[in-house]
């Protein structure tokens, strides 16, 4: 499906690395297949340096070479970023951005031509376990909507959903790991107060979290349902999740998704 394509990323940053490695390991393209520009000449040669990839300096130039092109900068740059791209850009290439509340309407008013998916991703893309979510432009059609899920199939799972609800994605799988480094922080920290190394604490609080998402996936169940068989009447769960109940920590993720949804919506709104 890529053979002789290129894959461009312009802001070589935090969520592009994250593909980047993700995507050669998964062995879906050759290094050489990868051009990056960034902004920060060290970073450039950072990621030449750590996965092969093409460094290019300048981004009209990666723009008039990517088969697809993904925009990988912060949501402010996206608008200024298009200005200085939309003439180099060929028609055909087809446009991902993973910038957070920038509206497909407003990329597409920006490049007139070019096929725009809207995606997001999480870090986790980074170790093949991303959550991704696609939203199609109204100029993309199915085929290129399944080369854009092909690249993010490789690096973990992926679900179609209308743009109506990438506010509420951002704000749950987009932002989520950062949630989860800190429940398995504040987890390691708690086995470390009750005597645990803080090596050992690491391990048993990630891969209990890793396990209990494994069960859910692959079971099917309800959450509460394998949290039930978890719980013995009287036992020690039980009296742990009366302390979770009791300090409101369901209504503290609760407000965190919904805080993050929000301000997805505001970054929309920007001008
Ligand atoms: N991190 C995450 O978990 C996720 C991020 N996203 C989205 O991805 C985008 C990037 O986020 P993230 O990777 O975290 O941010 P980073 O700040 O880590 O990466 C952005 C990179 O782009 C560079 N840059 C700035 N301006 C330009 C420009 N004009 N041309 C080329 N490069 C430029 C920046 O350089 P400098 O720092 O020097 O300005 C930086 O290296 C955002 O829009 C965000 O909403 C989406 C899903 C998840
Ligand atoms: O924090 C952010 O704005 C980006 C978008 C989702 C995750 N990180």
């Amino acid at each position: 499906m890529f053979t002789n394509q290129y894959v461009g990323f312009i802001g070589g940053g935090a969520i592009a690395e994250a593909l980047i490695r993700g995507i050669l390991q998964a062995g879906l393209l050759q290094p050489a297949q990868i051009l990056v520009n960034d902004v920060n000449e060290n970073r450039r040669a950072f990621l030449e340096a750590s996965y092969g990839v093409t460094a290019i300096a300048d981004s009209q130039l990666l723009a008039a070479k990517a088969d697809i092109l993904f925009l990988t900068v912060k949501p402010n740059v996206v608008e200024p970023l298009l200005t200085t791209i939309a003439k180099a850009i060929l028609p055909q290439t087809i446009v991902v951005s993973v910038a957070a509340g920038v509206r497909l309407a407003a990329l597409e008013e920006k490049l007139p031509n070019n096929p725009i998916i809207r995606v997001m991703p999480n870090t986790p893309v980074a170790v093949g376990e991303g959550m991704s979510v696609l939203a199609l432009g109204s100029r993309s059609c199915s085929e290129h909507g399944e080369k854009a899920a092909a690249l993010f199939n490789a690096v973990g799972k992926t679900v179609m959903a209308g743009e109506e609800l990438m506010d509420a994605v951002t704000g749950l799988s987009g932002s989520g790991p950062g949630y989860a480094f800190v429940l398995i922080d504040a987890l390691a920290d708690a086995g470390v107060r009750v005597g645990l190394p803080r090596q050992m604490s690491i391990l048993l609080a990630a891969q209990t979290l890793l396990g209990a998402a494994k069960m859910v996936l692959e079971t099917g169940e309800h959450p509460a349902k394998l949290r039930d068989a978890v719980t013995s009447p009287g036992g020690t769960t039980i009296a742990g999740i009366h302390v979770m109940e009791q300090r409101g920590v369901r209504a503290a993720l609760s407000d965190a998704v919904a805080v993050a949804c929000e301000r997805s919506r505001e970054m929309g709104k920007r001008k």
